[in-house]
């Protein structure tokens, strides 16, 4: 795309010649040069020359040549009426939008019309509700701080939407990554001293001056105490503050961006982003959201935008405080064992508008009377609301109750200033109720009394003048008229003042409908710039009580979220999980995966048992369940910490402080960095971070690179977590040498998955036993999937062969763990298992290779391919792959 932003060339070098209303564009592009510029010309947004071909391109709009006398230029215009799907579409091209509106009326202004930018739209500072999901929308903020001591960072975030606003201190990168990745923002604006963010957004260099101490200080003063704040959080959140002003220009200052929050990140289960990624809390690893396939969308049972956004907070930040979380359950708890009151209050509460967004239009002037109607509709909620819980028993509910706000003033005032349907605009009257104010009722009441006279004069004028036919009317160009036709023209009176000759009649007004006319436009013009005004005070008077909106809005939000998670509660199979001291061990009975057993049919539920500092290795086929099995402990684990029932018969759990996964290189959809490095660094970042309250979820750690290699880390890892750290640890492997470990360390134990091999069909049972696995079918799933019946059996003979040899010559054995590995022995499934009690490598299952590294036979090739087979991630592969990959296989085994 060509550049965007700043004058187009053409037109910046031959400035002086061009058109007065060109040279507008000029200036308003170079004062606002980082964004593009629309420039309203009548009902469009204009652009011009190559930014409107950019443009054109971008929003499938007709390209059209301008002509004026200095000469003719490429246009584009995006009609103002439905311009927010077209900068939808600006923004997610990566634009920032400059929107330059008419700040004069041209119906009142000789000359060229003033236009001037009364807004930037960029992704993270979206304020219109056309542009705006009903989700979050961040701008953050992360720099560097400027003295030596105390943290390295911080991190500021604020939705300018609802003026929800943080700031955290991060002490180092990765916090600072891990906390940018948590807030999910939607634009992020790398401040100075920023450290390099693998950014989720699109990232905004900003002015680093924004950034300065005391200019810093001074925008905060405006929000808050700033001594509250550190130097670098007051730099971050002063910074990011200044930038969402000068999105929202003309409206400046956002006041209702009044309770900037401090937080640490330590105060809440910390998730960093492959955490988040690999629970598939918010997106699916596909980077997608759809229905369903999310844990939060698998629990979002919230019936307002506030409780949605309410929820979504909880999930990203569960708690950590123990009699917090129990609090919140106790309300879900009490919610869930009331059918009736939990029908009413969803019932009340999808009533509720989005209080906290409209409340920010409000204190930004921008909210019309349909917004202020919202804004009492939610009150009218408030009161039922208060009645229903009445009943409720929990501390949580009561203080809920307690707490709720009815602003019964703020309700009156909008009840009895503002009509009940009134119409978009607040500029051409129907806003303000009669009643309400008495200057308007009179200057009404004239304009009425005019209308009526108009009305009557019609029936008047015949019975006097005798002229049957005769008509009062109205136009636009000769106001109201008296109109005769030709045959009666004798019996006009004399007063009658000719105004328009038609074809057969004539039109004619008197000096007293003239009068009269002037009284009734007089009349209206005045009632609308009237109501305009009132509606103005009456905005204001709202305004007045944003803190309690906002406190109110608070208060919805929680109560929907607790309600969806009761909600989610009663369903088939949850549970009130019970939390206990950090030393018992993690127990769930019957878990289940809240996600894959909402569409699977047959879900096969699950135990797991993770006594303190306690590593689970889990083996066992493909495709048997290890990752979803892994994944379902995470999953439960974090739903209970946010307050939620998890889907299991029981949980006894313990508070964590943090939930780490690795998932193994073929699973990874992140690019750029090599596969390995980024699982080595993610590695590197667990053992470094985790502690005993955390919960470190391994998914094939080591398969992106040589299997030596690769089983050799997964060891040390593996040694490391349990022999220093001694956090809860489930890993699931396909090296089934690593199970010997259970022989060897106290808190080592394996599970594995079985399947049934009956004759070349296998059948998964999705069932987690005891002790590990004895096969890995590869073979048989590459069957499955389809895979040609001369590679399989080539596959099949092949790994024959390995065993063979592997049997045969144990001496070859190259394994950098103990050969003869001690297990619990328990487990091993039946129909596969040695009756022997020394375990040996089972048939198939992947093991370091015997290699004779001078001896360059067919050995090796078998072995490189049935490895390379079992590597193959069917799933993620398309068919042409598929078939390119055999090809080359197959060239491989026939040379
Ligand atoms: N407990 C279960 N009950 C029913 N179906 C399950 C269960 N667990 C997993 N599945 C199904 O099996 C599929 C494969 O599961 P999963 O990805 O967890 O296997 P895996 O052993 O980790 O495989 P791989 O080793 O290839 O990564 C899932 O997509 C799911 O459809």
């Amino acid at each position: 795309m060509s550049a965007v932003t700043g004058p187009p060339a053409e037109l910046a070098e031959r400035r002086d010649e061009l058109t007065p209303m060109l040279q507008q564009y000029v200036d308003r592009c170079e004062a606002h040069d980082d964004a593009l510029v629309l420039f309203r010309v009548g009902d469009f947004y204009k652009t011009f020359c190559g930014i409107a071909e950019a443009v054109a391109r971008r929003c499938e709009l007709t390209l059209i040549e301008r002509e004026d006398s200095t000469g003719t230029y490429a246009a584009a215009g995006i009609p103002v009426d439905n311009a927010a799907e077209y900068i939808e579409r600006l923004l997610k091209a990566g634009h920032r939008v400059a929107v330059a509106d008419q700040v004069e009326d041209p119906s009142e202004t000789a000359g060229i019309v003033e236009r001037a930018v009364t807004q930037i739209i960029t992704p993270g500072t979206v304020v219109d509700d056309e542009l705006l999901s009903p989700d979050s929308t961040y701008v953050a903020a992360v720099i560097g701080a400027d003295d030596a001591e105390g943290p390295e960072f911080a991190v500021a975030s604020v939705d300018v939407s609802t003026g929800e606003c943080r700031v955290a201190p991060a002490a180092d990168r990765a916090s600072a990554q891990e906390e940018v990745a948590r807030v999910g923002p939607a634009e992020l604006l790398a401040g100075p001293g920023a450290p390099n963010i693998d950014a989720p957004c699109p990232t905004t260099d900003w002015d680093d001056d924004a950034f300065a101490a005391d200019a810093t200080r001074e925008t905060l003063a405006s929000y808050a105490d700033s001594d509250r704040f550190t130097a670098v959080e007051t730099r971050a959140v002063g910074g990011l503050l200044a930038y969402a002003e000068y999105t929202q220009g003309d409206d400046g200052s956002l006041d209702y961006v009044s309770r900037i929050q401090r937080y640490d990140p330590a105060d809440c289960l910390r998730l960093d982003a492959a955490a988040l990624r690999s629970l598939e809390l918010f997106e699916n690893r596909a980077g997608g959201d759809r229905d369903g396939d999310t844990l939060f969308e698998t629990i979002n049972e919230t019936v307002c935008a506030l409780g949605r956004r309410r929820l979504a907070s909880w999930l990203r930040r569960p708690l950590v405080d123990r009699r917090a979380i129990e609090r919140r359950l106790d309300a879900v708890a009490d919610l869930s064992a009331r059918t009736l009151l939990r029908e009413e209050l969803r019932d009340r509460l999808s009533a509720a508008y989005d209080l906290e967004r409209l409340v920010s239009r409000v204190s930004r002037e921008r909210a019309n009377a349909r917004d202020l109607r919202s804004v009492a509709q939610t009150l009218a909620i408030v009161p039922d609301l208060k009645d229903a819980l009445a009943d409720a028993d929990a501390d949580r509910l009561q203080a809920l109750r307690e707490d709720l706000d009815e602003l019964r003033k703020v309700r009156s005032l909008i009840e009895t200033a503002i009509a009940e349907d009134p119409p978009q605009e607040i500029t051409e009257g129907g806003v303000i109720r009669d009643g309400f104010h008495d200057e308007l009722d009179e200057v009404r009441g004239t304009e009425r009394e005019g209308r009526e006279w108009v009305a009557d004069l019609e029936q008047q004028e015949r019975e006097r003048t005798g002229i049957d036919n005769l008509e009062v009317g109205h136009n636009q160009v000769h106001g109201y008229y008296i109109e005769v036709t030709d045959s009666h023209l004798d019996s006009v009176p004399e007063e009658y003042r000719r105004r328009q000759t038609l074809k057969n009649s004539e039109r004619f007004v008197t000096p007293e409908l003239r009068r009269r006319e002037d009284e009734i436009l007089g009349a209206a013009e005045r009632a609308d710039a009237l109501e305009y005004d009132v509606f103005r005070e009456v905005r204001a008077e709202v305004a007045e009580a944003t803190d309690r909106l906002q406190g109110l809005a608070d208060d919805l939000a929680d109560l929907d979220a607790l309600l969806s998670l009761s909600t989610v509660a009663v369903g088939p199979d949850f549970c009130r999980p019970a939390f206990h001291d950090g030393d018992d061990s993690l127990e769930i009975e019957a878990g289940r995966h809240p996600v894959v057993a909402r569409t699977q049919a047959e879900f096969v539920p699950n135990d797991a048992d993770l006594p303190a500092g306690s590593v689970g290795l889990i083996t066992g086929p493909n495709m048997s369940g290890k990752s979803t099995y892994m994944r379902q402990v995470g999953l439960i684990c974090v739903l209970a910490q946010a307050g939620g029932f998890v889907p299991a018969k029981s949980a006894s759990l313990t508070v964590l402080d943090r939930v780490f996964t690795r998932v193994g290189a073929s699973d990874d959809i992140a690019g750029g960095q090599s596969t390995f490095m980024r699982e080595m660094s993610e590695l590197t970042g667990i053992l470094h971070d985790a502690t005993e309250d955390s919960l470190v979820l391994l998914d094939e750690v080591g398969r992106g690179t040589s299997t030596a290699d690769g089983l050799a880390i997964a060891r040390a890892a593996t040694e490391f977590l349990h022999d220093e750290i001694g956090a809860r640890t489930m890993f699931a492997t396909h090296y089934h040498d690593l199970t010997a470990l259970a022989g060897e360390r106290e808190r080592v134990f394996n599970l594995h998955f079985t399947a049934i091999r009956d004759g070349e069909d296998v059948t998964f049972l999705h069932r987690v036993d005891e002790g590990p696995s004895s096969s890995s079918y590869g073979v048989e799933v590459a069957r499955m999937a389809g895979v040609p019946d001369s590679v399989v059996e080539r596959s099949r003979a092949l790994v024959e062969e390995g065993e063979t040899e592997a049997n045969s010559d144990p001496a070859t054995d190259s394994v950098p763990t103990p050969t003869k590995a001690a297990t619990d022995g328990a487990g091993v499934e039946a129909e596969e298992a040695g009756a022997g009690s020394e375990p040996q490598t089972p048939p198939g299952q992947q093991t370091l290779p015997d290699i004779d590294p001078n001896d360059d036979t067919d050995a090796d090739v078998s072995d490189e391919i049935t490895a390379e087979l079992r590597e193959l991630d069917l799933a993620r592969t398309t068919p042409l792959e598929a078939l390119n990959r055999l090809q080359e296989l197959q060239d491989r085994v026939s040379r």
